[in-house]
């Protein structure tokens, strides 16, 4: 897959998982990754933040190639290094991170990028900075990120609705909050707890499935 297929994959498919052992009762990432791509979850990101270098490194390079091999978009958090190491399509950075400009530098190849916002400036700034999606949260409270803005205000996400580009809401979602989201016209939507924290994760996949086409049969 190019550029513009995972993009467009962002742009299209509701559901972006995100990884993280501590909140997986006791499943691994690649536990975690091989059911979600089996009950065909087709964006993953991987956000570990308790491992070694090697350990991320060896355990994303497994996902990204099972991502690759299901058509899947995978997107390395964080750190451009483990992202140029594992080949990952996409990258996603925070406020914190290195700036767009500089993972495009870093990478020397054609990489997707991500970015982290808040606010109408952050969002202005990552479209300026020539992002390919922005991530916008918390939308609704979390226990799954220590160092969390406040929740994102009406203004914020009335601006995010007329961005140029795909917009992930992230924070707090559940099976109610993403019914809320969707009828504000939210499309996308990057959840840890809800998923990976699943007991059952293919069920509930099917259950956010089920939501998601009762919402787009209400439009
Ligand atoms: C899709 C998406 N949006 C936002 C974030 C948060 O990124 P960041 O602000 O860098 O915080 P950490 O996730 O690194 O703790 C994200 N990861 N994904
Ligand atoms: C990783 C992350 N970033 C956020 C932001 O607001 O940028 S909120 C968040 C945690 C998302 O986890 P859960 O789906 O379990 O609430
Ligand atoms: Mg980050």
């Amino acid at each position: 897959m190019k550029h513009d297929d995972h993009v467009h994959q962002i742009r299209t498919e509701p559901i972006y998982a995100i990884l993280g052992e501590t909140f997986s009762r006791g499943r691994t990432n690649r536990q975690v990754a091989k059911a979600l791509l089996g009950a065909g979850v087709r964006i993953i990101q991987y956000r570990e933040k308790e491992k070694s270098w090697q350990e991320k490194y060896e355990e994303a390079r497994d996902i990204c190639q099972w991502c690759n091999e299901y058509g899947a978009t995978f997107i390395m958090n964080d750190s451009i290094d483990l992202a140029i190491a594992c080949e990952a399509p996409v990258i996603h950075v925070g406020q914190d991170d290195a700036p767009v400009a500089w993972v495009r530098r870093l990478a020397q190849r054609d990489i997707v990028v991500g970015v982290s916002t808040h606010t109408i400036a952050e969002m202005k700034k990552a479209v300026r900075d020539g992002a390919d999606y922005v991530g916008l949260g918390p939308m609704y409270q979390t226990t799954s990120k220590m160092d969390v803005h406040d929740i994102v205000a009406d203004v914020d996400k009335a601006y995010a609705l007329t961005l140029p580009i795909p917009v992930v809401t992230i924070g707090g979602i559940d099976l109610i909050h993403i019914r809320q989201l969707y009828t504000e016209g939210f499309r996308s939507f990057a959840m840890i707890s809800a998923l990976v924290g699943a007991t059952d994760i293919v069920e509930q996949i099917g259950a956010f499935r089920q939501v998601l086409q009762e919402k787009i049969d209400e439009c």
